[in-house]
């Protein structure tokens, strides 16, 4: 019974509820029978409860990403270009010709190792963890719709064009 619990968010009050997949039931609150481990490894992240009320904080994603500026770019510049002049087009183009060369997470890191834009280069382009409200929407938005250890297409943010790829 306690396995067939999962975390969804509501849409209409955008906050996260327990919902059972087997009896439908749905709670604001954590169901009896949930042990707190059983409810942390459900919410992926830390798991506050104050007083009566329960608040399970935003579930923490890892990425990585290959970023490629542009003129346009917010900081047109980079580790690797003190003055960025490629037009958006042609950094689609360079992202493009990277997908070609993406088989699996090795060749992804080392591609983002070698060409991307961004200081996270140093690291294979991880990121690290993070949660909602960090990043920039359109680069939260595509991670947290991937599934872990899938590659996103190309997503447009005021830093450039990236490939993302989701990692915990
Ligand atoms: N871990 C965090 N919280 N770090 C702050 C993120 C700020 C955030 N950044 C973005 O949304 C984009 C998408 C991913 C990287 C990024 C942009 C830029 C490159 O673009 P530029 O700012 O020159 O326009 N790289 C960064 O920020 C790096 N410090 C990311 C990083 C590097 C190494 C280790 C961890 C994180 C934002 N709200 O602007």
């Amino acid at each position: 019974m306690s396995s067939s619990w999962q975390i969804k968010m509501s849409t209409s009050r955008g906050v996260p509820y327990f919902f059972n997949s087997e009896t439908k039931e749905s709670s604001w609150k954590p169901p009896a029978g949930l042990s707190q481990e059983q409810i942390e490894s459900l919410a992926g992240a830390e798991y506050l409860s104050g007083g009566g009320a329960s608040v399970v904080a935003d579930p923490k994603v890892r990425a990585s990403h290959l970023l490629v500026k542009h003129k346009d770019s917010r900081r047109p510049s980079s580790w690797k270009e003190s003055n960025i002049t490629r037009t958006k087009e042609e950094a689609i183009e360079i992202l493009r010709g990277y997908q070609t060369q993406i088989k699996d997470s090795e060749t992804f890191s080392t591609l983002a190792e070698k060409h991307s834009d961004c200081s996270s280069h140093s690291n294979h382009g991880d990121l690290g963890w993070f949660q909602r409200g960090q990043m920039q929407k359109p680069f939260e938005d595509a991670t947290y719709a991937l599934q872990v250890g899938h590659i996103s297409d190309i997503v447009s943010t005021d830093s450039g064009v990236h490939l993302i790829m989701r990692t915990g």
